[in-house]
């Protein structure tokens, strides 16, 4: 199904953290940092483990308050799903799944089943629409994930390594799903550990290393002429924890 009916065309409101930073019981996470995102880009968070993209993303996507500093969106906030590494599905059928997601968000009930059935049919689920969500398997339970939000129609949608559970048939799988929300104009704020599969989606790169942010730029300077010295290491996979 390669149908892609754009979003309707307003502009994505940027998104800016400033001086953001998180502590737990007086331990820096994340140090103090600004970043501000605009336009329908395809960011990619990335840097060893530990090193703070899934705060980063929570904190953006305003799951976590910081500890200092602002998360604001410019204007209004935009509509915004999230695709976590293992996703949270309800222990319902794939199908309930979906429809439960557009109850939520106020779908009249008659268009429910048409809409998700659609769903599953884009993300090669509609012969599983009965099997119970949580029975899937990953690869499965993350494209049920991806369909549930791209019901949401998201103006931006977070994904924090929705493939680092994942072979290769299911990575390319939901790479293939980030190019279609991107297509459909969705900006895309991900993390993920493989240098190749940023490679592959980014149109910029944020770095960050021991909880601090070292480097945002757009990705064809990142992986030719990286500013910063971890931005090289990282590239030589010698930048660990
Ligand atoms: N809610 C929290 N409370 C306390 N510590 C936390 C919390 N969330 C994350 N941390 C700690 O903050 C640090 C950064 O965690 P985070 O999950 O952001 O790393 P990451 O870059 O996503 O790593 P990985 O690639 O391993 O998933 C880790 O040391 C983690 O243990």
């Amino acid at each position: 199904m390669n149908d892609l009916r754009r979003l309707p065309v307003t502009a994505i409101p940027s998104l800016a953290l400033e001086g953001v930073g998180f502590a737990h019981r007086g331990q820096t996470l994340l140090q103090p940092l600004d970043l501000r995102l605009t336009g329908c880009q395809r960011t990619l968070v990335m840097g060893p483990n530990g090193a703070g993209k899934s705060l980063l993303m929570r904190l953006a996507h305003g799951l976590l308050v910081p500890s200092r500093g602002r998360v604001s969106w410019e204007g209004r906030p935009p509509r915004q799903a999230m695709v976590f590494q293992r996703p949270v599905l309800l222990k319902r059928s794939a199908l309930a799944n979906l429809t439960y997601a557009l109850a939520i968000n106020g779908t009249p009930r008659r268009r429910r089943k048409l809409l998700a059935r659609e769903a599953l049919e884009r993300f090669g689920l509609a012969a599983l629409e009965k099997r119970p969500a949580r029975v899937l398997s990953g690869g499965e339970q993350q494209r049920l994930a991806l369909a549930r939000a791209w019901l949401a129609e998201p103006e931006v949608l977070f994904l924090d390594e929705p493939t680092s559970a994942l072979d290769p048939a299911a990575i390319q799988a939901v790479e293939d799903a980030v190019l279609d929300f991107h297509r459909r104009g969705t900006r895309i704020l991900m993390t993920t550990h493989d240098l190749q599969q940023a490679r592959r989606l980014a149109d910029d790169i944020v770095l960050l290393y021991g909880g601090r942010l070292v480097e945002h730029s757009p990705a064809s300077d990142f992986f030719t002429t990286p500013a910063s010295a971890e931005a090289r290491a990282f590239i030589r996979g010698e930048l660990v924890w």
